[in-house]
């Protein structure tokens, strides 16, 4: 007598046949389904032209991610040779040619499928802002200058503009802001604090109602409102300032000018005009520009801040409160990030991490040091720069702490930085985001998990129930809509 298994019968047979297919089915399905998508990448470019010099920047991001925050990050960087497109004010063709170098970069980093759908901005801040005051007419022209340059790239020309102090600001803000990831972070937002060649620019978010509306900007991001204090002062970067502070020290009839915030043995023979040439300071007659005068440091850091505050106008304030010159501001509250020069001069100065005290210290030993003695120890830094940290150290201190009431408690607040998580800090990258539309209002609605992770979760359950079904099957016989076994 033969037992005949179910195995051998045709509905089982099916029914395993089935069973593989499914199986083979979902496995495939779901390596196809998590295979990592070819990410498809986006670009953007953003001229930041500057009092001192013009920089590009070249954003890339998943484009499929574009709404989330953080996503966007800085491919590129290009320096453009020479100095800020404001000082072609004499010969306006130079300011487009001079950004040729960088836009061919653009060119050889973008890939070329891309370039006709990728943005092109420039924005020029208080260098250009300084020289439409000086000479519209000039300033204009540069404009159109730098604009042809950039309309005859491939790329989507956006526009190239003078962008004003408060989005300068603002925008620096929300860049720190994005790449910190924080609009989607209980624990608040960071300060951002900007120090250029021509203008300086502070804003944070403050618990006070604003009182003065120019200083206020409102934003709801990711579906939470925000009210930031925003101020730049234009003729307070460290150039503009360093005319104010020899306009204060010298008189027309000098030769020589002894100055505390050089060091001694530095002596430089200095036309009027470099200290005059600007609408930040009083014009004088065309006589006095062409002379010189002998500049000789004496290092001293407490009479060079001493001669600093001359700059500030402590005394008058409308409001509750001013940081100088009669402008509100708000207490300081919360972290900073203070980026550009703040982090340049302090870098330099190795005073990045030290409490208020300490690095006043170190601007007293760095001052004092003779300029040999400085050559000798930086033999290949720019001696224009050189020359003027000690100058430029000092001036951050002051405006930090006599100019926005900084003190030795919240000093340790300041984080002077240079990038975040691979790019700059700067107003760039805020003012792409916030052309380009890519900080929503509302937070984007997101799926409970991944498409991967589903699809991975929803192979395992149905694996899951495939053995459960399996072992009921051999541990607990037949299921009954099935014929009984044929004894023969
Ligand atoms: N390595 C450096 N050391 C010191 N200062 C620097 C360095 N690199 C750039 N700077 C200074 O940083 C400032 C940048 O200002 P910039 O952005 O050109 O002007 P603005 O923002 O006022 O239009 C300038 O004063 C420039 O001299
Ligand atoms: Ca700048």
């Amino acid at each position: 007598m033969k037992t005949k298994t179910p195995w051998h019968s045709g509905k089982m047979i099916c029914v395993a046949v089935f069973f593989i297919a499914a199986i083979v089915t979902l496995v495939a399905i779901a390596i196809v389904q998590n295979k990592p998508l070819e990410q498809k990448y986006k670009y953007g470019i953003v001229l930041d032209a500057g009092s001192s010099h013009t920089a590009m920047y070249i954003y890339e991001w998943p484009a499929e991610k574009e709404n989330n925050t953080g996503m966007v990050g800085q491919r590129h960087k290009c320096k453009v040779k020479g100095k800020g497109i404001s000082s072609y004010a004499r010969e306006v063709a130079g300011a487009g040619r001079s950004l040729a170098m960088c836009m061919e970069e653009a060119k050889q980093c973008i890939p070329a499928a891309k370039h006709q759908d990728t943005p092109v901005y420039l924005g020029a801040t208080a260098g250009m802002r300084l020289l439409m005051k000086q000479d519209r007419n000039s300033a204009v022209k540069v404009m159109e200058a730098v604009q042809q340059t950039l309309q005859a790239s491939p790329f989507s020309y956006q526009g190239a503009r003078i962008i004003s102090g408060q989005e300068e600001g603002a925008f620096g803000w929300i860049t720190v802001n994005y790449l910190g990831k924080n609009f989607q972070k209980a624990a608040g937002t960071m300060g951002a604090l900007d120090l250029g060649g021509a203008s300086t620019q502070i804003t944070f978010v403050s618990k006070e109602t604003i009182q003065s509306p120019d200083n206020a900007m409102e934003f709801r991001l990711y579906g939470n409102d925000y009210q930031v204090y925003t101020h730049s002062f234009l003729c307070y970067g460290k150039d503009q300032v360093l005319k104010l502070a020899l306009e204060k020290k010298l008189k027309s009839a000098d030769t020589s000018l002894e100055d505390p915030c050089f060091h001694t043995g530095y002596s430089e023979d200095k036309l009027f005009q470099k200290v005059f040439d600007s609408p930040c300071v009083q014009a004088v007659s065309t006589d006095a520009m062409n002379k010189s005068f002998m500049h000789k440091g004496s290092g001293n850091f407490i009479e060079c801040q001493n001669s600093i505050k001359d700059i500030f106008n402590f005394s008058q304030c409308k409001n509750s409160q001013c940081s100088f010159n009669g402008v509100y501001q708000p207490p300081v509250e919360g972290t900073f990030g203070a980026f550009s020069a703040f982090y340049f001069v302090m870098n330099f100065l190795n005073l990045t991490g030290q409490s208020l005290a300490d690095t006043k210290k170190g601007m007293e030993h760095y001052c004092q040091t003779p300029w040999n003695t400085i050559v000798e120890n930086h033999p290949k830094v720019d001696k224009k720069y050189l020359a003027e940290y000690c100058f430029s150290g000092t001036y951050i201190l002051t405006l930090l702490e006599n100019g926005y009431n900084f003190t030795s408690e919240n000093w340790k607040d300041i984080n002077f930085i240079d990038k975040i998580e691979g790019s700059n800090a700067g107003w760039s990258l805020g003012y792409m985001l916030n052309l380009t539309n890519m900080i929503p209002a509302e937070a984007p609605d997101t799926p409970l998990m991944p498409h991967g992770g589903f699809v991975t979760l929803m192979l395992f359950l149905t694996l899951f129930l495939l053995i459960l079904l399996f072992l009921g099957y051999t541990f607990l016989g037949r299921p009954s809509c099935l014929p009984p076994k044929e004894i023969v």
